[in-house]
């Protein structure tokens, strides 16, 4: 009798360094910004970024974004801490739907470690057929979603036996998780003083990859208006802005920082802030948003800003994600 193939659920998030320090940030920033998805570009000007990441970037940047990782560290970087929790919390919650037909589920990263493609390798080696990857990336966008198809094809490319691979593309309009986003932040909302503003505050990318055809912008503002409309929102009572921006290009508008800069001389002082395409904490929430933007807030006469975290390993999250696997993998856990 031929053994039942064996299932997997990956959850794949961007990466992070292994450590908060400048040798590690390095490591990790080079894998990063070398995949041509995150910064694109062809012929001269390919090697000219080349030329700019390995002679400048690489020699500059790892000691202060060091740092920046040294004030969020806990026993690792966040991002890891926090895939691991949803991976248990979803095989706890899988094995409770699904019993012996309950997939195993395993965590990756784009970059760094634990890789997608070793892992790739080692479930084929041991026996899995069927994958179903999730990326934690509730919008699509070229520069995140499209290098886990990447990686997963140039697997396949080097296997006689192809594994059956299903990647769950987006979730943006997914009513699990602009339900789970909407009791996060009136769960937050309950328990603080009121504001005058919500700012959904979201990753940008530049300008020019939006113009060609990247979804990501339209997602994110769907995302926004459909969580706006959960919470029963005026218009004035939020708005959305993009973070995080990177090199001189012009990126997605209206800018975080530069809202921000602005808001309280419009009368805005108190606002809460949440990061709708961010599904576990990371550098970019916990210090650019948490720290360094409060900062900015602040000194420009704001009196009180909140940041409201990201869905980790919540219960609504988890639950999304499982339905996910329901959805898109129904026929491999025993539901059809
Ligand atoms: C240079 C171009 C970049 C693009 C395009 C980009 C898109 C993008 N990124 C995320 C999510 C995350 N990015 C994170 C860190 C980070 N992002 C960039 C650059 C681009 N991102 C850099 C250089 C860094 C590292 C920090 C720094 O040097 O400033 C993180 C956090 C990682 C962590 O370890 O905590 C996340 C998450 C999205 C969603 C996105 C496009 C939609
Ligand atoms: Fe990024
Ligand atoms: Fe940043």
């Amino acid at each position: 009798m031929t053994q039942p193939s064996k299932t997997a659920v990956v959850l794949v998030n961007l990466g992070t360094p292994d450590k908060a320090e400048k040798g590690a940030v390095r490591r990790y920033l080079k894998e990063f910004l070398s995949d041509d998805r995150v910064v694109e570009g062809k012929g001269l000007r390919r090697l000219l970024w080349l030329s700019v990441l390995n002679g400048i970037i690489l020699n500059v940047r790892p000691g202060k974004v060091a740092k920046a990782y040294a004030s969020i560290w806990e026993e690792d970087s966040p991002m890891r801490i926090i895939l691991d929790k949803q991976v248990s919390e979803l095989q706890l919650v899988l094995q409770s739907h699904h019993g012996e037909h309950s997939p195993d589920v395993f965590a990756a990263m784009t970059y760094g470690k634990p890789g997608l493609t070793p892992l790739l390798h080692k479930l084929s080696d041991t026996g899995y057929e069927k994958v179903l990857l999730i990326p934690m990336y509730p919008q699509y966008s070229a520069t995140t979603t499209a290098p886990v198809y990447d990686q997963v094809a140039k697997f396949q490319l080097q296997q006689r036996r192809v594994l059956d691979v299903r990647i769950v593309n987006s979730y943006y309009d997914h009513p699990k998780y602009v339900e789970a986003l909407a009791n996060q932040v009136a769960n937050f909302r309950a328990e603080n003083e009121s504001v005058d503003k919500l700012i959904l505050s979201y990753h940008g990318i530049p300008k020019e990859y939006a113009d060609k055809g990247d979804p990501y912008p339209l997602q994110c503002h769907k995302t926004s208006e459909l969580l706006a409309e959960k919470l029963g929102l005026a218009d004035t009572e939020w708005m959305t802005t993009f973070q995080s921006r990177f090199g001189p290009a012009e990126w997605l508008q209206p800018y975080t920082d530069k809202t921000l800069e602005k808001l309280p001389e419009q009368g805005v002082k108190k606002l809460q802030i949440a990061c709708p395409a961010f599904s576990a904490d990371c550098l970019e929430t916990l210090e650019e948003i948490a720290e360094e933007n409060r900062e900015v807030f602040m000194d420009a006469g704001g009196e009180s800003y909140d940041y409201i975290p990201a869905l980790n390993a919540n219960d609504g999250f988890i639950e999304l994600l499982a339905s996910l696997v329901r959805e898109q993998a129904g026929d491999w856990v025993g539901v059809r």
